[in-house]
Order: C-alpha cells, then sequence, then structure tokens
C-alpha cells in the first residue's frame, strides 16, 4: 500500500472543481480514499471511522462505475438524476437507504470537519495539542449528525492522535513550514469544494437526508 501524501489529497480536491464550478465526483472520492490512507496509518483506534468512510466510498465507487455511469459525473449531475428519477429517500428511510446523495452528504459533512481542523493545525503554535484541535473541529461541525454514542466514541479516538510535531511527519510533505504551506493552499480549496456542494444542496433542501 502506498504510504499517504497530503499533496496527492491536495491534488485530487484540485482536480475536483470543472470550469463552471462543477465537483467531479471521481476526484472527490479519490480525495477521501487518500485521506483514509492517512487515517488508516494512524492505527487501529480509528478503525470504526475508516470503516464508515470506506464503506461510502464504495457506495460512491459503485454508482461511478455502473450502468448510469455518465449521470454521476458531476455532484450536480447526481442530485438532478436522482431527484428525477425518485432515487432518494426525503423525509425518511426507505427504499433508497443508499443513494449517491445521503452518502455524499454524509462526506459533505465530514468535509467541513476537515478544513476547520487543517485550517487549526495550520494557524497552530509548536505546542498544541492536535486531539484538542480535532476536537474543537468537529464539535463545531460533524459532532451536530452524531448521536451520543458516536460522539463518545471519536472523542477517545481523538485523544490518542499523535502530537503535532509526529503529525506533521506522518503528512509527508516536509519540514513544518511546507507543512503550514501546503496546508495554506489545500484549506481555501477544500472550503471552496464544501461550499459549492452546500450552496447545492441548501437549493434543493437536501441538508437532512435521512
Ligand atoms: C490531511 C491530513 C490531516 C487530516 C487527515 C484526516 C483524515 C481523515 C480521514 C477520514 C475522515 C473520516 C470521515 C468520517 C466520515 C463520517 C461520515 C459519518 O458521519 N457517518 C456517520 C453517519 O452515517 P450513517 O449512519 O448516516 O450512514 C456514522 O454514524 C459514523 C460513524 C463513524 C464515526 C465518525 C466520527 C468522525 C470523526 C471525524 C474524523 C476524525 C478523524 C481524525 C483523524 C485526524
Amino acid at each position: 500500500l502506498a504510504s499517504f501524501s497530503l499533496q496527492e489529497v491536495l491534488d485530487a480536491f484540485k482536480l475536483c472543481l470543472s470550469e463552471n464550478k462543477e465537483v467531479y465526483l471521481e476526484h472527490y472520492v479519490s480525495g477521501w480514499r487518500g485521506l483514509v490512507k492517512f487515517l488508516n496509518s494512524l492505527g487501529s483506534v480509528f478503525g470504526f471511522i475508516s470503516k464508515d468512510a470506506v464503506g461510502k466510498i464504495k457506495i460512491l465507487e459503485g454508482y461511478l462505475e455502473g450502468d448510469n455511469s455518465s449521470q454521476y459525473a458531476t455532484v450536480q449531475l447526481m442530485v438532478k438524476y436522482e431527484l428525477d428519477n425518485q432515487l432518494v429517500d426525503l423525509t425518511k428511510r426507505g427504499n433508497h437507504p443508499e443513494s449517491g446523495c445521503r452518502t455524499l452528504l454524509r462526506l459533505h459533512r465530514a468535509l467541513r470537519w476537515l478544513e476547520l481542523f487543517l485550517e487549526r493545525l495550520r494557524v497552530s503554535g509548536q505546542d498544541e495539542k492536535t486531539s484538542v484541535m480535532c476536537a474543537d473541529a468537529y464539535d463545531q461541525s460533524l459532532s451536530q449528525h452524531h448521536p451520543w454514542v458516536v460522539r463518545k466514541a471519536a472523542g477517545l479516538a481523538f485523544c490518542v492522535l499523535p502530537g503535532r510535531e509526529a503529525f506533521f511527519q506522518v503528512m509527508n510533505v516536509g519540514s513544518a513550514e511546507q507543512v503550514v504551506s501546503v496546508l495554506g493552499e489545500a484549506v481555501p480549496l477544500i472550503s471552496e469544494v464544501y461550499q459549492i456542494t452546500e450552496t447545492l444542496y441548501a437549493e434543493q433542501q437536501l441538508l437532512q437526508l435521512p
């Protein structure tokens, strides 16, 4: 298995946006695949998180490789296709528990956590704890969508995150200065992809999909 590189994740999110600001699903998923590689390198405590993310990545990969793959080229196309064809459970779980729309929404919410966490890391001082930065970012975003038991498990996992220096090393981009500079490039990109998806989902009233 190739080791994680932040640059690779950055490249995937760069490729995510088309000229007219549509989000390519293929590169979105590939960005997440890279992130999961990172998570896996942190150890088995994060296994339950990684498992959930991989499950969702696989669902989306299935659509990308399936018979209707052209309808899944971008998030915009996917939303239109699934809504037009009644392929989304809108108010309660029903016949489409694994729609592309609801699956992507889970990763989309996690992307907001990532944006907040990476920004905290970027501006952090040498003595700051990654576990605190991660927990703060989680509390401000993803945690609102999780039941108590998941929040508790996530909180426990954060406690064993490596310290800032070791964390920067796993990122595999070089010195702390280089990490900060790559993060400076990554955060606005991730933020733009997030905002475009958020606006689309808000317009279509998809932000609370079960
Ligand atoms: C660039 C280097 C630094 C940052 C690297 C971070 C790497 C993170 C990689 C993956 C993040 C995992 C994304 C998790 C997606 C969670 C989706 C979700 O919310 N699923 C829940 C709802 O799903 P349904 O039941 O409705 O299908 C599900 O209940 C979740 C279960 C697992 C717990 C998720 C906790 C998430 C915590 C945030 C990630 C922390 C990773 C810390 C590593 C630095």
